[in-house]
């Protein structure tokens, strides 16, 4: 499995020497290929679920597994090594930076994990061409509109050797037409390229669940508990 959450806790202070409970049990399982989408009222903790699932916080309690690697036993580097690696992140705004061109964008991964830019040209061209904007490689995001300055940034997170990609409301700045067209790219690409998703999000009509098209599951969460996990956990 590329992704398993089992009984996952996460507290954090609350500022008055008590914690927050924001994850509270959460077990889940996400295979290669699969897109689960999670969903919940404002504050029942989707986006902490994300921030455990891709390293960026250790659990209080709890294992998360990723491609195999129970990634709490391990130290800090080797976490950071598996985040740059292994996890790619879509947040819900695009964060691309103004001055470099769509391809750049993408280049900039690789060059922050150390590599040259020339030996992963054809990576980041072929996911261009991928999200569809092969022929706006040299454009800068003020160029481009809303949907594609998103799809830029799916590409971006789906620069190297991916296993998960974890995904935070990558609608939210979209209409209606274009927030579908996104969901539908990350739900075929994550099939085409057997990467386990997980996508949160409020926007239940881009969704579709179960269509060819769509989320595998969806799962809801409430006061830090994913209620539906059974169905995903088996
Ligand atoms: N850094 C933090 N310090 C303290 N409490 C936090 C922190 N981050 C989140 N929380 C609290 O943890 C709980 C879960 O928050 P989280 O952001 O994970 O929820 P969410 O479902 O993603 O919310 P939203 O849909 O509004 O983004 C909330 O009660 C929130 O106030």
């Amino acid at each position: 499995m590329s992704l398993r959450l089992s009984d996952v806790t996460l507290t954090y202070p609350d500022g008055d020497d008590g914690r927050v409970t924001a994850v509270d049990g959460a077990s889940l399982t996400v295979a290669p290929g699969q897109v689960i989408a999670l969903t919940g009222p404002s504050g029942c903790g989707k986006s902490s679920v994300l921030a455990v699932a891709g390293t960026l916080i250790r659990p209080d309690s709890g294992v998360v597994e990723i491609d195999g690697t129970a990634v709490g036993e391990l130290k800090e580097p080797e976490r950071a090594k598996i985040r740059r690696e292994a996890v790619g992140f879509v947040f819900q705004n695009d964060n691309l930076l103004p001055d470099l061109t769509a391809l750049e964008q993408i280049l900039l991964t690789a060059h922050v994990r150390g590599e040259r830019p020339s030996k992963n040209r054809a990576q980041a061209r072929e996911l261009l061409d991928a999200v569809g904007l092969s022929e706006h490689e040299n454009k800068l995001p003020g160029q481009l509109s809303g949907g594609m300055r998103q799809r830029v940034n799916i590409a971006r997170a789906l620069m190297g050797p991916r296993k998960v990609l974890l995904i935070d409301e990558p609608t939210s700045a979209l209409d209606q037409a274009r927030g579908r067209a996104v969901v539908e790219l990350i739900v075929r690409l994550s099939r085409e390229r057997e990467l386990a998703a997980l996508l949160v999000t409020h926007d239940l009509q881009s969704l579709e669940v179960g269509s060819a098209t769509g989320a595998d599951a969806l799962v809801h969460m409430l006061d830090g508990r994913l209620l539906d996990s059974e169905l995903v956990d088996a």
